[in-house]
């Protein structure tokens, strides 16, 4: 029997990330090939952009996608966000040359005001929300602040980049398949002081750690590649990451809705206390998922140096929250 369509928001979506991520969700890749999706596509409400995105829209329609069900433009948040079931929040200033993310906060800090707001407003109960746009952490945690209806556990931010970058470069090392990497994780911010470990992580049964058996590339080439991926590829290209970008949204939402098998895999979600984090505060950890629900893997030992790393990014995003509050 055919499925209900399921709608699911965009926003940006006549920007580079969405370019690379409507068609992939349109056929079926995000939510499965056999699930219907309705796309309701949020650009801000300017001549351009509304136009750029009835572009975007027509080639689309060219597709003649067989799951796609419907799709609307919008400028407000308050239609965009009716009734859906996922949100991926990907509109907002990406940053240049020299900036961190956290340039960012004072030009997109509301944006994610009012888009909490509307989610709180309008969407469905168990909408499931992803934010990209950055600070991609510290915007979850306003629009999960800014929207008190919903529970908290429907919002989180995408740390999912790191975490495949993470895999790549270990991948390389080893010379191993991607896929052969299990328990991987990345802890806290997605920023540079982001800690990717591979101390639980194995291959056909071996300890990575093991297998690399080299302190100094962890902490002098591994860490900082990861954490410094997005600036090498804007001094790269000109232009912050799209095409992966867009590649780590679809994974995330594909694995929150469908399943991983028991596979870990690293979500930013809202702190419940664990491993010392305090609660509510958006921190990359990771997680298994099951029937349309995240597990956070719990108990695992954190030895000195992690916690070092992970009290610098958790450091890092208080400060942030903390500069927020005026907004919450
Ligand atoms: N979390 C992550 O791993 C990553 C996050 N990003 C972030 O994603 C964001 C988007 O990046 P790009 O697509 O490259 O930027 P872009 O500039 O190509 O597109 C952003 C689009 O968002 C629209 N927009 C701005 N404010 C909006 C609002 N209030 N409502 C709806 N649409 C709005 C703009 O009109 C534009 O079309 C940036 O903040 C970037 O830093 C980028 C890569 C990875
Ligand atoms: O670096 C940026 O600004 C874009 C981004 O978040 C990434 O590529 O990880």
């Amino acid at each position: 029997m055919t499925k209900a369509p399921m709608r699911v928001a965009v926003t940006g979506a006549a920007g580079q990330i969405g370019y690379a991520l409507l068609f992939r969700i349109a056929s079926g890749e995000m939510l499965g090939k056999d699930q219907p999706v309705i796309l309701q596509l949020l650009e801000i409400p300017d001549e351009k952009a509304q136009k750029a995105l009835k572009g975007v829209m027509m080639e689309l329609e060219d597709c003649a996608f067989p799951l796609l069900a419907g799709m609307s433009a919008h400028g407000d948040p308050n239609t965009a966000f009716k009734d859906i079931d996922a949100a991926l929040l990907v509109g907002a200033r990406p940053r240049g040359p020299g900036m961190e993310r956290r340039d960012l906060l004072s030009a997109n800090a509301q944006i994610f005001t009012a888009q909490g707001k509307a989610l709180n407003a309008v969407a469905k109960r168990d909408v499931r929300v992803l934010v990209v746009g950055n600070p991609a952490n510290t915007n979850a945690y306003i629009a999960m602040k800014s929207a008190p209806d919903l529970p908290k556990k429907n919002f989180t931010a995408m740390l999912r980049l790191d975490h495949n970058r993470g895999l790549s470069q270990i991948a390389a090392k080893l010379g191993k398949p991607v896929a052969s990497i299990e328990k991987f994780c990345v802890w806290g911010n997605h920023s540079p002081t982001m800690y990717a470990d591979y101390r639980f992580a194995t291959i056909e049964g071996k300890s990575v750690k093991d297998l690399i058996n080299d302190d100094d590339w962890n902490r002098n080439i591994f860490l900082p590649t990861v954490g410094k991926r997005g600036a090498a590829i804007i001094e790269a290209r000109g232009l912050s990451s799209a095409a992966s970008a867009a590649n780590a949204a679809i994974d995330h939402m594909h694995d929150w809705f469908l399943g991983t098998n028991g596979r870990w895999v690293t979500m930013g979600i809202p702190s419940d206390g664990s491993y010392g984090i305090p609660e509510d505060i958006m921190f990359g950890v990771p997680v298994t998922c099951d029937a349309g629900a995240y597990k956070r893997v719990e108990g695992l030992p954190i030895d000195a140096f992690s916690q070092r790393c992970i009290d610098k990014t958790l450091a890092e995003l208080m400060e942030e929250q903390d500069g927020v509050k005026h907004l919450l």
